[in-house]
């Protein structure tokens, strides 16, 4: 073990080992963000029951807007991005995540504001409340209960959802998610369901039981997952823009929780420049140099090395829900993979699954969410406990 600064200790190899050793994955998560992570499920029940009970109706009274802002950072400002994606192209007003504090200038009374914040209090969503409900515009508001983000709502007599908190906010998406589709569905802009929501509920129900600690690493998605990131820089790409959002999201926690650097993003977008990374250094260069030899299952290069993860979308009706044929996203991601075996470089594929948008893109994140978690584990870190961020918004602040 090393301590490194601010406190943090781990180790730079990955101890594989100890995934199969549910005492000590218990010990270095003393936060429990397996736990909260698993309740993803159970999040987005509660979310949607709580949503159900906040009066969304009235945003509905003025029809519909000329466009939707959700304003956050973070966690909060990904439910933005997931909301654009389940919108999907066809939507009839612009999805609009705005990430930080206020409203773009263009925002006024036509328009509805969702002001998104897990603790309630980040200056971007409380900014963009207060500017809300300044021009005019209709405001809904996210957060934890009793919070300042509820007392900018009710100053504005605007609907807020209480959100009950969990540390970190990045283990609440779920919970902040649910919310906000459905404000939007009041609003006419999405089509989710009560099926869709219980079947995504489900959906993350049984990833978080394949994910479970107790589960062995050889039947453990994470767990393989994360075996196989472990000393590697990860690209991940996202074959559609449903998949992109959880390639951005996988970035996230893979920064945050497992503190691996990550390229992540669209891989239409990467095949016309970032696909270049597979030659580099960490790619071909490095991989060509590997004794073909060895055993890939025994041998852990010595050279820092890439690992694609490709989230393969598929898609569910080609005429509905993509702005660029289901085959053209199929035929890049083939190709993807192929060029990452021409360069030796070595590619894990999560492929959705569901009959919704919603469901598909839960199954392209439950199972990355606890491989983020089992890396940092793997590594000795916990995987709650950030200091950075805390010592970079208090060196920010003076
Ligand atoms: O959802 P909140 O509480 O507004 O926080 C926004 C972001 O800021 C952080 O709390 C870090 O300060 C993230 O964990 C979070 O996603």
């Amino acid at each position: 073990m090393i301590d490194g600064t601010a406190g943090v200790s781990g180790r730079r190899d990955p101890d594989e080992a100890l995934l199969d050793n549910p005492d000590a994955l218990a010990e270095h998560d003393p936060g429990g963000m397996l736990r909260h992570t698993a309740s993803a499920g159970a999040q987005v029940r509660e979310s949607a029951a709580l949503a159900a009970e906040a009066n969304l109706g009235v945003l509905a009274d003025d029809g519909r807007p000329r466009a939707v802002v959700i304003a956050g950072i973070g966690t909060a400002g990904r439910t933005g991005d997931v909301l654009a994606t389940v919108a999907g192209p066809r939507c009839p007003v612009p999805v609009i995540p705005h990430r930080s504090a206020g409203v773009p200038g263009w925002v006024g009374a036509a328009d509805v504001v969702i002001a998104v914040s897990a603790s309630g209090r980040s200056p971007e969503a409380l900014g963009a409340a207060e500017a809300a409900h300044r021009r005019g515009a209709r405001l809904v508001a996210v957060g934890a209960p009793d919070s300042q983000l509820q007392a900018a709502a009710e100053r504005a007599r605007a609907p807020f959802v209480p959100v009950p908190r969990r540390a970190p906010a990045r283990a609440s998406l779920w919970a902040l998610t649910v919310p906000v589709l459905l404000a939007a569905r009041t609003l006419g802009l999405v089509k989710v369901n009560e099926a869709d929501l219980a079947e995504t509920a489900a959906r993350l129900d049984a990833d978080a039981d394949r994910c479970r600690p107790t589960a062995e690493s050889f039947v453990n998605p994470a767990k393989s997952l994360a075996i196989g990131l472990a000393g590697s820089v990860p690209i991940v790409w996202g074959s559609s823009p449903l998949a992109t959002v959880a390639a951005r999201r996988f970035g996230d926690t893979l920064s945050a929780n497992s503190r691996y650097p990550v390229v992540s993003g669209a891989l239409g977008e990467a095949g016309r420049g970032r696909v270049g990374l597979l030659d580099g250094v960490f790619g071909g260069l490095v991989e060509g140099e590997r004794d073909i030899f060895a055993d890939p299952d025994e041998e852990r290069p010595t050279g820092t090395r890439l690992r694609l993860v490709l989230l393969r979308d598929g898609g569910l009706n080609a005429e509905d829900d993509t702005d660029e044929p289901l085959a053209v996203e199929e035929r890049r991601a083939d190709a993807v993979q192929t060029l990452a075996e021409r360069r030796g470089v070595r590619c894990d594929v999560v492929t959705a699954e569901g009959g919704s948008a919603l469901e598909r893109l839960a199954s392209l994140i439950a199972v990355p969410d606890f491989a983020s978690i089992y890396l940092a584990l793997a590594h000795g870190l916990d995987p709650m406990a950030v200091p950075a961020i805390t010592e970079m918004k208090e060196l920010a602040n003076q």
